[in-house]
């Protein structure tokens, strides 16, 4: 039996999974869509033989959509997730789950009073195979224990609407989910750094910028923010323990050497970059929602991203360090 998928947004990511859905993942279907660009998402609708309807609201309470997809602009994924939790669907989001923690909150208290986990936050990093190798090299304590983590986050450019605040709140929230995931520990606290401006960026973005993340056993974290460094888009996890150093690798199949040079390929974006990832995190969602249990990331981990950004935030704002201060976790997320 197919899963019934409603997907709401049908922009840049959600046709992306609307195609992984089509095409890709197994025991899946999309069966309805919706978007305020209308004519769009009616010919998406036709060329996946799925419905269109209006509103996220009425695409979540249609008996036939089993499971809901949230690909809208942030500021819309928390009233959808609410929605979906209240028709007791599963439902996917793409980060960030909302744009205040006091959102995030919300969520996990609705949740928690249904007793039963219905939420899966799209931090696709985790499925990144470069990752998950690095997590069983930490876990096997091979190279001892995790003193540093070196890290970037570079894109080729970003648009006139990226401004200071979404280097941390909108790029550095996978880092901030994917290390802490990698380390099994939270944060302690935050401090932000502007190292010089480039001159290919606007008046609303400072980049790059430096944040500085401490852990709960105290390692070191340092990510760079550069989402204007025009050459690639280039995602650099170095960690170094006391008994050696593991360092996350670009995909890269091929490589072309002439006149004394070697030359590798760099991923263009995070479609390109990460697409075996987002593909084996929607499968994976798929059969969780199928088996009715949930194991991706959890409203709980949104909830902590958005702590530990909005103290990004403040760090960069006051330029002082901030202590993060993450509620007790709820028996359900445990
Ligand atoms: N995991 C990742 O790597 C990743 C990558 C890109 C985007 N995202 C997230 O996915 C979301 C979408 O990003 P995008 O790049 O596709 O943006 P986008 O602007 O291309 O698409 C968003 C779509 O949502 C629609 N929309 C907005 N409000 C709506 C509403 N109330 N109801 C229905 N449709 C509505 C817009 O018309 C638009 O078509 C963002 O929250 C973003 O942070 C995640
Ligand atoms: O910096 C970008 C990230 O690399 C992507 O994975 C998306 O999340 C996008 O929204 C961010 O702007």
């Amino acid at each position: 039996m197919e899963l019934k998928i409603g997907v709401i947004g049908t922009g840049a990511i959600g046709q992306d999974h609307i195609r992984r859905f089509t095409n890709k993942v197994k025991g899946a279907k999309v069966v309805a869509v919706t978007d305020i660009h209308v004519e769009r998402a009616e010919q998406i609708a036709q060329e996946v033989g799925a419905k269109f309807v209006k509103t996220g609201e009425e695409l979540i309470s249609l008996p036939e959509v089993d499971a809901v997809v949230v690909t809208s602009w942030d500021p819309t994924h928390e009233q959808y997730v609410l929605e979906a939790i209240n028709h007791n669907k599963y439902v996917f989001c793409e980060k960030p789950l909302s744009v205040e923690t006091e959102g995030c909150k919300r969520i996990v208290d609705a949740e928690v009073k249904l007793g039963k986990r219905l939420v899966q936050v799209g931090f696709m990093r985790r499925y990144d195979r470069g990752y998950m190798e690095l997590k069983e090299i930490i876990d096997s304590g091979k190279l001892g224990e995790v003193l540093m983590l070196h890290c970037a986050h570079r894109n080729v450019s970003s648009g006139e609407n990226y401004d200071t605040l979404m280097a941390i709140v909108n790029s550095a929230v996978h880092e901030i989910d994917v290390l802490r995931w990698l380390l099994n520990e939270d944060y302690v606290a935050a401090q932000v750094i502007m190292p010089k401006k480039t001159s290919n960026t606007h008046e609303k973005l400072h980049d790059p910028q430096v944040l500085i993340l401490e852990t709960e056993s105290g390692i070191h974290i340092d990510v760079e923010i550069f989402v204007n460094c025009k050459y690639g888009y280039d995602i650099k996890c170095e960690v170094v323990c006391e008994d050696g150093v593991v360092s996350l690798s670009n995909p890269s199949y091929s490589s072309i050497r002439t006149a004394g040079k070697d030359f590798t390929g760099i991923p263009i974006d995070w479609e390109q970059r990460f697409e075996a990832a987002y593909e084996q995190e929607l499968q994976l969602w798929v059969d969780s929602v199928t088996a009715d249990e949930m194991n991706g990331p959890t409203a709980w981990d949104g909830y902590v991203a958005s702590v530990t950004t909005t103290a990004g935030t403040e760090a960069r704002e006051t330029g002082k360090r901030v202590e993060i201060k993450i509620d007790k976790c709820p028996d359900l997320y445990k």
